[in-house]
């Protein structure tokens, strides 16, 4: 791509306030720690937060990206990569742990470092480009931190086949769960359909879950969808188990889960989670912008 596009790193950044220089912050605070000069193939993630991810690869002196290629996890960070200029790679060729370092968004983040993610019905790229990821880093803002998945973001994106709508349907609820279509919004009458062509059901579980006809509640301290056991670890694997599920937005340690995930806080710092560590704050000052 040309240096005119390269070259926005000599540009003043933009004002933002609020949510999204929290999501900068986060995101270009990643980027700097995580991009290694020897990396040649990294993931980009989808969503509003990772557009600042791209943003700050775009500032990067040239020398930094030119010999790395980018692969997309859907059409919206496929468009980012060209866009800025960058080379764009096809996720069609990656084999196991091929990437250096995967960036991407998540709606909700547990102190397990557990996500759930597909809030933008990206979910099944996002994770087949995570578990292709040596290092999968989270970019998010402090309304994504949490203490237990299900109590920030309310559902699970589960990406089904078209044609197992009712089938699928049927099972969730026999899990004690509630799928709930999503359909394309104000601009487009009918349901979502992913970059894969198929549907998403966000299934909320109200009431716990049901396993052999037994119904089971969260666990009073609020951790995972448990009673008699049944975790969120557990919830993935049923949900995964559903003959036209084709994936569901849990990551997890059982396909990947991220080693850091990064949250644009309010007062202009970022705090850093991490496995075996307490959450860390990092002051504002230390962002490199
Ligand atoms: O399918 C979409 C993704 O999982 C996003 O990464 C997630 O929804 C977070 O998006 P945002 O950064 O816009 O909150």
């Amino acid at each position: 791509m040309t240096e005119a596009v390269l070259r926005t790193k000599d540009l003043p950044l933009r004002p933002l306030t609020g949510v999204e220089s929290a999501k900068r912050a986060a995101a270009f605070h990643a980027v700097s720690q995580h991009l290694s000069p020897e990396a040649t193939k990294v993931g980009i993630g989808s969503g509003s937060t990772v557009v600042y991810v791209v943003e700050k690869l775009q500032r990067l002196p040239k020398e930094r990206t030119k010999n790395i290629t980018f692969y997309p996890t859907g059409f919206q960070s496929r468009e980012l990569i060209v866009g800025a200029g960058l080379k764009l790679g096809d996720v069609a060729d990656l084999r196991d742990g091929e990437l250096d370092v995967c960036f991407d968004g998540a709606d909700e983040v547990d102190d397990r470092l557990n996500c759930i993610k597909g809030g933008g019905a990206c979910l099944m790229l996002e994770k087949l480009v995570a578990v292709c990821s040596g290092v999968f880093v989270v970019v998010a803002d402090y309304r994504k931190l949490s203490n237990s998945l299900l109590s920030q973001y309310p559902r699970i994106p589960v990406e089904i086949i078209p044609q197992s709508l009712s089938y699928v349907k049927s099972k969730i609820h026999a899990l004690g769960g509630v799928p709930n279509m999503r359909l394309g919004g104000t601009a487009k009458a009918g349901p979502c359909v992913t970059d894969n062509g198929n549907l998403i059901l966000d299934v909320d579980f109200p009431h716990g879950a049901t396993v052999d006809g037994v119904r089971l509640k969260r666990t009073a301290d609020g951790k995972d969808i448990k009673g008699l056991g049944l975790s969120t670890e557990e919830v993935a694997l049923r949900l995964k188990a559903i003959v036209g599920v084709l994936e569901h937005g849990i990551f997890w340690e059982g396909d990947k889960k991220p080693v850091v995930a990064y949250f644009g806080m309010e007062d202009g710092g970022v705090t850093m989670r991490k496995k075996g560590l307490p959450d860390t704050p990092i002051a504002a000052s230390e962002i490199k912008m």
